[in-house]
């Protein structure tokens, strides 16, 4: 790293790294809590069900009255991984905000993700993204695992194309002990119109969950979702994917409350992650702010959402 602003020291703090190097697919842990994969479950029962969004977009930069561009962006990523350390298990890095700065914003994510692994924690990196065949393939060598560019133990992914166009990334996530966080449902307000349409008997999110949990029975677990509804449709969309980690966003937005999301992750217990950022994020930049706020809702969450 060339000129470092403030906290751009800290991306890395030579603690002892995790992330998802250890990652093995399948299995359960001993306490008989279905773990799509150990390290997750251990993380998200140990530390906390949180997951802390890094989204160094322009509004945010904004606010935070650093720079939008590549060495703002470093300095907010600095600040967010020095208020949260090892508070969060799981970080949710937000890739456009990165790769829109070209080479150098693609080199700064992947020292965020080694920076999140350095603190024991997992990367989810959200790209959401969408293709078939060998597109896929190319994906995951630029997404998933140690031997990936961008080092990530999960990427978001669109179904869109047919859960099948989803077998390569999947099939890599496996073989690489990371995850495909596959889009169930999400929570935007136009979602609905697809994600909600009857196919069958069944809404178009209910056939994927099913079709994640189809996934995982047969080669093994490394699909995931995205679950973005409403207390009723997303209870039975968890309970269609019994050993699926489950991502439940909604955490500290307008219209959400948390308890409808607790009560949501009661029920993947060691297997749910409950992402904020802006929750978080409008407490920044001062970093005895946004620590504050981390704890705040690991306990406000961590008190409901029972550890297996
Ligand atoms: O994949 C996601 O994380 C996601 C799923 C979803 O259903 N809805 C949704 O808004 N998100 C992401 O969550 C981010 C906002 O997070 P909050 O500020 O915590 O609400 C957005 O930028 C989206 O990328």
């Amino acid at each position: 790293m060339s000129a470092a602003p403030r906290g751009a020291e800290i991306l890395t703090d030579g603690a002892s790294p995790t992330g998802g190097r250890d990652t093995v697919p399948g299995g359960s842990v001993s306490n008989g809590c279905m773990a799509a994969v150990p390290i997750w479950t251990n993380l998200l029962t140990t530390r906390s069900a949180l997951c802390l969004g890094i989204a160094p977009s322009p509004k945010w930069l904004e606010a935070w009255r650093m720079g939008d561009d590549v060495d703002g962006a470093r300095r907010m990523c600095s600040v967010v991984l020095e208020a949260a350390g090892e508070r969060v298990s799981v970080y949710r890095i937000q890739v456009p905000f990165f790769t829109r700065f070209g080479t150098p914003g693609t080199n700064l994510l992947r020292e965020v993700v080694d920076g999140v692994h350095e603190r024991g924690s997992l990367a989810v990196l959200d790209a959401k993204v969408c293709d078939a065949d060998d597109t896929m393939d190319s994906y995951a060598d630029l997404y998933l695992g140690p031997g990936s560019v961008l080092g990530g133990d999960a990427v978001t992914a669109n179904p869109f194309m047919g859960f099948a166009a989803l077998d390569p990334l999947l099939r890599r996530a496996r073989d690489s002990g990371t995850l495909v966080m596959v889009l169930v449902r999400t929570s935007n307000h136009a979602a609905g119109g697809v994600q909600g349409a009857v196919t069958g008997s069944r809404t178009v999110a209910q056939r994927t969950a099913d079709e994640v949990r189809a996934w995982n029975d047969e080669h093994g677990v490394a699909a995931a979702a995205v679950v973005g509804a409403a207390r009723e449709e997303a209870l039975d969309l968890v309970a269609r994917m019994p050993s699926a980690v489950v991502e439940l966003p909604g955490l500290g937005r307008a219209g959400r409350e948390t308890r409808d999301l607790v009560a949501v992750a009661a029920e993947a217990p060691g297997r749910a992650v409950l992402p904020v950022t802006t929750g978080v994020l409008r407490h920044g930049p001062d970093v005895a702010a946004l620590s504050a706020s981390i704890m705040a809702w690991r306990e406000e969450i961590g008190a409901e959402v029972p550890a297996c």
